[in-house]
């Protein structure tokens, strides 16, 4: 019979569009199935057990069954929940700050509920904040329950699906030799396979302390893979850094350096402007202040860099203040008067304003025009901008990460500057750096013909096949100081310059650590500053868990402080306000007119108001020492004496913990960006200190460099002996390890 069905044309099937989790799993970096396999659990909960009330320690997770004997709303202070539970051997007070009329419903008197969170302690007896709680006599676990770092909209339930999944589909092999792996004494038997495999489903009877501490034999050997992959990329990288060629920005500049050397520390060989000589000497000699001493070296040890046909890649880091733009504008000077671009890229659009309007200020005057990207920007600035740029009249581009988007062409970039460079990731430095691929001109000013002859061939070849290109040298910024040993294991092959000396006239900041109860006196101290023209920060905290916790305490602390101060401009600055908001609210504040601002953490970086005179945090207590460190420094800018005050909160505890009193008060005494860096490192640990701000860094995620030595030692001995021995094996371990992110160490 014939078929009577008519062929359909086919339809081209479209994508389907990500759901939600699909798009938090991306956003994590979740895409291979290794990289789903090598998403370690966070911590374990033993959901296997139920405790009694009468037994269970303070400060640990517990899971407790028990009758609700109380439940209501308070409603002075913050509104919240409180629930008391009793489990006929003690009584706990469960508290909730956020909740709806189901979880009333769920927790009314009388019903019986199964809880687990943090145990505390107190007046009160046992305490837990937001516990999840479900009925009473569910089935309990048989395993321990994996809780691996998340993001919002993807929940654990989902995530650890997915997490199986990949360990299923990942290729585990093996990728290092045996024989190695029993220099560091692990045992055949977990090898890569076995190790995660343990790790995503540990058994109840393992002891929860070697998996919580990384001690346990699967977690050496991942720490030990991490540390391999992390040497094996740097010393590739380091070994085609070596083949690389960049243009060489020589100006007058280097010439200059042997006088500026001599200049150092002498007011009187500052230059007069007006005079003759290179771009970099002018701007010296127009600059409204002398360079301090450590500014002159770290900007001799640039220019020497950037006279030299291989790309810099240094990491220019300086406390806050210390004057880290002047360095970056004398840099960019060097390369304008080579015929080059430079490019310099700001974590946020209120840093690159502000770096906008400084360097203008200093370089305009000298007849170098300066372009400005954002991604705010009206369509007919922006157009202009990208004209000026692709045509190469713009000397310096400014901007945030619109200066690395698709249709910016720049006519000849040489010198990428990143300011808080950690705050960038993978993609985006990278993006910056392969700008220089679209080079057309100027081979004429790379030195020496082999050099020319290897920017010829970059125009001919596509980047992909690209062996010797030509790079932008690379400047990094930083006001979070890394020890030296810490920045040569981080960054094997990355120079390091550092600024350790502040500009003079500065009256040091006085810090003082105050209770929250004392509110009041804070806000009469406001009063009297602002009554003597002076302005205030006020910093609330960016609660992790919670963005819309966070935001309302911004806001309330707001609305209070306006209540308490009228008559006083009193502005809220925030990270979700539209951007123009944002703008209008800081240029009130930059232009003086705003008295008293209400900001998150969004000031954190680089803000520069030297009529600001005093700065409150509030919950002090949250943050870690470097973040407290870099947001004090917006203050202390100028002459005027300077003061911060440390709010801190003890909740329902009686005092504040151990740690966290040691925390402030290192605070109270030092001022040095260095040493506080030192202490937080003691406090948290390289991978914390570091980790926490690499978004999407190829950074170690186990190990810590501080106490995996041992393993660190072996891996940099082993990854040379890889390279040379077993390439193949070690290519596939980095691949492994670091996906596309291999790439971001040669960054
Ligand atoms: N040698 C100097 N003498 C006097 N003032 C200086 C000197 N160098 C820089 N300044 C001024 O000090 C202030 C801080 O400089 P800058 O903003 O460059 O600091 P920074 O290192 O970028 O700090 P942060 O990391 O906090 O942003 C600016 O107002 C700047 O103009």
């Amino acid at each position: 019979m014939q078929n009577r069905r008519m062929s359909l044309p086919t339809v081209p099937q479209l994508p389907k569009p990500l759901t939600g989790p699909q798009k938090a799993l991306r956003k994590l970096g979740l895409e291979r199935a290794i990289d789903l396999a090598l998403h370690l659990p966070l911590r374990y909960e033993d959901e296997t057990r139920i405790e009694r009330l009468s037994e269970v320690r303070e400060g640990e997770v517990a899971q407790v069954e028990g009758v609700v004997t109380h439940c209501e709303v308070k409603l002075s202070g913050h509104r919240q929940l409180l629930v008391t539970l009793d489990d006929g051997t003690d009584t706990c007070l469960l508290r909730f700050f956020t909740f709806y009329p189901s979880s009333q419903k769920a927790l009314a008197v009388g019903n019986r509920i199964r809880v687990r969170g943090e145990v505390k302690g107190g007046f009160g007896g046992l305490t837990m904040m937001h516990p999840a709680f479900k009925s009473a006599g569910g089935e309990l676990a048989v395993a321990l329950t994996p809780i691996y770092p998340t993001v919002a909209g993807l929940p654990q339930a989902y995530l650890r699906r997915a997490v199986q999944g990949g360990v299923a589909r990942a290729e585990l092999s093996d990728t290092v030799p045996l024989e190695n792996l029993c220099e560091i004494g692990l045992q055949p038997s977990w090898n890569m396979r076995n190790a995660l495999l343990f790790l995503h489903n540990p058994t109840p009877e393992v002891a929860l302390a070697t998996l919580q501490d990384h001690s346990h034999p699967a977690w050496q050997r991942l720490k030990a893979e991490e540390l391999l992959a992390q040497q094996l990329s740097q010393l590739q990288a380091k070994r085609e850094r070596a083949r690389l060629r960049a243009p060489v920005l020589h100006s007058q500049a280097l010439d200059d350096l042997v006088d500026d050397a001599h200049a150092a520390g002498r007011r009187d060989a500052r230059l007069k402007p007006g005079l003759p000589g290179s771009l970099r000497n002018r701007l010296l000699a127009t600059l409204p202040f002398q360079l301090t001493a450590a500014q002159h070296r770290v900007s001799a040890e640039i220019a020497r860099d950037l006279a030299r046909p291989v790309p810099m890649h240094r990491l220019l880091q300086g406390d806050v203040g210390s004057g880290k733009t002047v360095v970056a504008a004398l840099a960019a000077a060097i390369c304008i008067d080579a015929g080059w671009q430079c490019a310099l890229m700001a974590p946020t659009e209120i840093l690159a304003t502000q770096h906008f309007a400084k360097l203008v200020s200093w370089l305009e005057p000298l007849g170098i025009r300066v372009a400005w990207l954002t991604g705010s920007q009206k369509a007919k600035e922006r157009r202009e901008m990208l004209a000026l740029i692709a045509s190469g009249e713009a000397g310096l581009v400014i901007g945030t990460h619109a200066v690395i988007q698709d249709k910016v062409q720049f006519k000849n970039l040489a010198l990428a500057i990143i300011d808080e460079q950690h705050r960038f990731g993978v993609a985006q430095r990278l993006a910056l750096r392969s700008k220089l691929s679209a080079q057309t001109d100027h081979p004429e000013l790379v030195e020496g013909p082999a050099a020319a002859s290897s920017l010829r061939q970059a125009q001919d070849q596509p980047s992909s096949v690209r062996t010797v290109g030509l790079e932008p040298h690379l400047l990094m910024m930083t006001a979070t100081p890394i020890p030296r040993t810490l920045a040569m294991s981080y960054y094997a092959d990355l120079d390091v310059s550092t600024i350790d000396e502040l500009p003079p006239g500065r009256t040091p900041i006085i810090t003082k650590v105050v209770n929250d109860a004392r509110r009041e006196e804070v806000i009469a101290r406001i009063r009297a500053q602002l009554d003597a023209g002076r302005q205030i920060y006020w910093v609330c905290p960016l609660i992790e868990e919670s963005e819309a916790l966070d935001l309302s305490n911004a806001t309330e602390t707001h609305a209070q402080l306006s209540a308490a101060l009228p008559g006083a401009m009193v502005g809220l600055l925030h990270s979700r306000m539209p951007v123009a908001e944002k703008k209008a609210v800081m240029s009130l504040f930059t232009s003086g007119r705003m008295g008293l601002l209400v900001s998150t953490t969004v000031i954190e970086v680089g803000v520069d108001v030297p009529n600001a005179s005093l700065m409150v945090i509030e919950h002090a207590e949250r943050f870690g020492l470097s973040q407290l460190h870099q947001l004090r420094g917006r203050v202390g800018r100028g002459a005027a004496a300077s003061a911060c005050v440390l709010l801190y909160s003890t909740g329902d505890a009686p005092r504040l913990s151990e740690t966290a009193r040691a925390r402030l008060k290192a605070m109270a005494e030092t001022h040095d960006g260095f040493e506080i860096a030192r202490r937080d490192l003691e406090i948290r640990g390289p991978g914390e200190f570091l980790g926490a701000r690499q978004s999407g860094a190829a950074m170690l995620r186990f190990a810590d460099l501080a106490t995996d030595t041992a393993l660190l030692q072996w891996a940099r001995q082993l990854a040379p002996v890889m390279l040379d021995q077993h390439p193949a094996l070690a290519e596939r371990h980095v691949l492994r390890w670091l996906g596309g992110k291999a790439e971001f160490l040669k960054a």
